[in-house]
Order: structure tokens, then sequence, then C-alpha cells
């Protein structure tokens, strides 16, 4: 098995008497300022003036413009989005390192795919939580953590790999468990992951059994509590005790089911389709496609997103959520604070 740390595995003083730039505060953002300021480091946040500024300073962090955070900062966490990265990082953060410094990412896309060039003075390292980050928020708060990866890419102090599991431990992420990769397998398999299983294989497996069932004339509330709400309550099973607890849960026709008819959908056919994406992630085509179409304005992105937005399952999701006080968003969503960063 993997060596995987834990909290009291992990020698923190190295990371004392350093100050921290987080840079951004959106979801991820956030939640490592408050949790690395929590657990008793110096942190500054750099941002641009806007609503992540303000929260910030409600939040009674150190806020800065981001050349003055990097500027007075020895490790420097870049957590804007990552389309964004690069020209922050040309224009604001790369003249302000200074030797001995560390850049540190939560998401190893840009150093991977080379459109961030560190000097070859700082050290360079990522500490990816393998969680939303108002989770990371959230269970820090709650006494808990997520699981998080870290790697380092250059180290030029000899320090690096220690100050990444210092980092991860602020965060949390020594209750959950710390293990050891690189930026070329965080990469590739966060991509996938999103993709293929957790937002983009997810997403449409719900849309699809929503939709069988209502153009089969089921009502679309019954479809809706079927196929969606009743996914979380599956999974908080699966998150606590692995497929074995959730069938242990589940009646036995349902596992039956599970067994005879879960083949039918998902099988070695969508195995391929994933080899399929898996393949365009390592020959860097997703990655170029995300560039480009982000370079273009997002046409497609903003397309697809208006489209999604519309489907009938939202609507009704809508309405039946409504009904349901106890289910309610922890967070604002990314439309309705309109900017990018939903903190
Ligand atoms: N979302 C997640 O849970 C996860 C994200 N990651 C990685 O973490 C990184 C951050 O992602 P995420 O937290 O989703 O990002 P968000 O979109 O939530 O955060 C955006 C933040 O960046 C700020 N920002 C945007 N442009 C600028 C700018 N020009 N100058 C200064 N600040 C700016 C925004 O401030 P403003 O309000 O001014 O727009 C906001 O605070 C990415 O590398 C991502 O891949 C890794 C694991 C999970
Ligand atoms: C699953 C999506 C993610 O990779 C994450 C929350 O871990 C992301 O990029 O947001
Ligand atoms: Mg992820
Ligand atoms: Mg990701």
């Amino acid at each position: 098995m993997a060596k995987v740390l834990y909290h009291n595995d992990i020698q923190d003083e190295v990371l004392k008497g350093k100050k921290v730039a987080v840079v951004g505060y959106g979801s991820q953002g956030h939640a490592h300022a408050l949790n690395l300021k929590e657990s008793g480091f110096d942190v500054v946040v750099g941002l641009r003036r806007g609503k992540s500024w303000d929260k910030a300073e409600e939040d009674g962090m150190n806020v800065k413009s981001v050349p003055e955070a990097v500027a007075e900062a020895d490790v420097v966490m870049v957590l804007l989005p990552d389309e964004l990265q690069t020209k922050v990082y040309e224009e604001q953060i790369k003249p302000n390192l200074e030797a001995g410094n560390a850049l540190a990412f939560a998401h190893g896309f840009n150093i991977h795919f080379n459109q961030i060039v560190p000097p070859s003075n700082v050290d360079v390292f990522l500490v990816a939580p393998k969680a939303p980050g108002h989770l990371v928020r959230r269970t820090f708060e709650e006494g808990a953590g997520v699981p998080s990866l870290y790697g380092v890419y250059q180290d030029v102090t000899g320090e690096a790999a220690s100050v990444a599991l210092a980092y991860a431990k602020a965060i949390g992420s020594g209750r959950a468990g710390i293990l050891e990769t690189t930026f070329q397998e965080e990469t590739e398999t966060d991509l996938f992951g999103e993709q293929a299983v957790l937002c983009g294989g997810l997403s449409n497996l719900v849309k699809s059994g929503f939709e069988t069932l209502t153009e089969a004339g089921y009502q679309p509330e019954v479809a809706y509590f079927e196929c969606l709400h009743e996914l979380k309550l599956i999974v908080d099973l699966m998150y606590e005790g692995g497929l074995e607890y959730m069938r242990y849960s589940i009646s036995d026709t349902a596992q039956w089911g599970d067994f005879v008819s879960g083949p039918k959908v998902v099988n070695e056919e969508t195995k391929e389709r994933m080899k399929e994406v898996l393949s365009d992630i390592q020959t860097g085509a997703f990655a170029k496609g995300w560039i480009l179409e982000n370079q273009a304005n997002r046409p497609q992105f903003n397309a697809i997103n208006d489209k999604e937005s519309k489907h009938q399952i939202e609507e009704v999701g809508k309405e039946l959520r409504a009904l349901m006080p106890f289910v309610k968003k922890s967070t604002k969503s990314k439309k309705e604070v309109v900017t990018h960063g939903s903190n």
C-alpha cells in the first residue's frame, strides 16, 4: 500500500516563521487561507479589488494586491482559476518572486502543460485537496479534513517536500490522509476523475436516468427524487463504508438489479470511452482545447452552460428543494455572485 501520512507524522516547524500568500479567495482560496490562519500560520491574501477582496476582509484576513502579497511572502499558493493563472503569474507573481521562495498550486495543470514555466531558483510544489474548496473548509471547521496529494516539481532549498507536507497538514488534510504524487499524476488523474466520473460521468448519468423516466411518462418530481435527490444519500453510504456498505443498506432486490442491470448501462463500451477521455488528457488534446476555448471567450462553454441551466431537472429541482428547508446551499452559486469566485 502507498505511504499515507497523517497529522502526527508531520513536523510543521518548517512553515512557522514563513509568510504564506494565498492568491485568490474563491472555492479553494478562502478555505486554504482560513484553515492556515486558524492553524496558527502567517497568511496574506493576494487579490484585486472586488467581491473576494471584500469577503476576505470581512473574514478578518490580511488582504493586499497580488504583487504586494507575493513580494512579502515566502510561499505563494496560486488559487486563481486555472485559465487565468498564466496571465496573472506573468504580470504580477513572477516579477515579485525571490530566490528561495516556494511557488505552490492546488492542481498541476499549468505547470504540467507548460503554461507556467517557473524560474529555476524557486521551489515548486503542489498540495491538491481531493475535495471542493467549500468542503475543505467545512470539514476543517468540524474538526475533520479532506485527503490531499502533495508533489514536488522543483526543489532548490531542499525543503520543498517538508513545506508542502506542513501546508497540507495546516489545511486539515493530516486528519484524512496525505499521499505523495507527481504533477503529471495529479493533473491527469484529477482531470480524468472530474470528466469521466465525479462531474461529467455523474451529471450525464443523472440526466439520462431522469430523461428516460420522464420520456416514458413518469412524473418529473418522481424522476427527480429517484435519480438526483436520493443519489446523495446513496453516495453517503459509499463514503462511509464503500460499495459493500451501500449494498448492505439497500434491499436485496436493489442489489440484484445493481448486479444484473448496472453493467448494461456502464460496461466495457463505457470503459473504452473512458480510455479515450484519458488519452485526450494524456496527449494534451483536452488542455489545448480548454486553452483555445478561453482564448475565444468561451463560446461553447457559455452555450452549453446556458442550455444545461434550462434542463427540466433543474426547473423541477428548484421547486422541490424550496419545499425542503433543510436542503440548502451552503454557498452562493457562481451565477448568484456573477463573478467567477464563489466563496
Ligand atoms: N474548486 C475546487 O474545489 C478545486 C480547485 N482546485 C484548483 O484550485 C485552483 C483555484 O480554483 P477555484 O478555487 O475553483 O477558483 P475560483 O474560481 O473559485 O476562485 C477565483 C478567485 O480568483 C480571484 N481572481 C480571479 N482573477 C483574478 C485576478 N486577475 N487577480 C486577482 N484575483 C483574481 C477571484 O477574485 P474576484 O472575486 O476578484 O473575481 C476569486 O477569489 C485551480 O487551480 C483549481 O484547479 C483544486 C481542487 C479542487
Ligand atoms: C471534481 C472537481 C475538482 O477536481 C475538485 C473539486 O476536486 C475541481 O477541479 O473542482
Ligand atoms: Mg479534483
Ligand atoms: Mg479539478
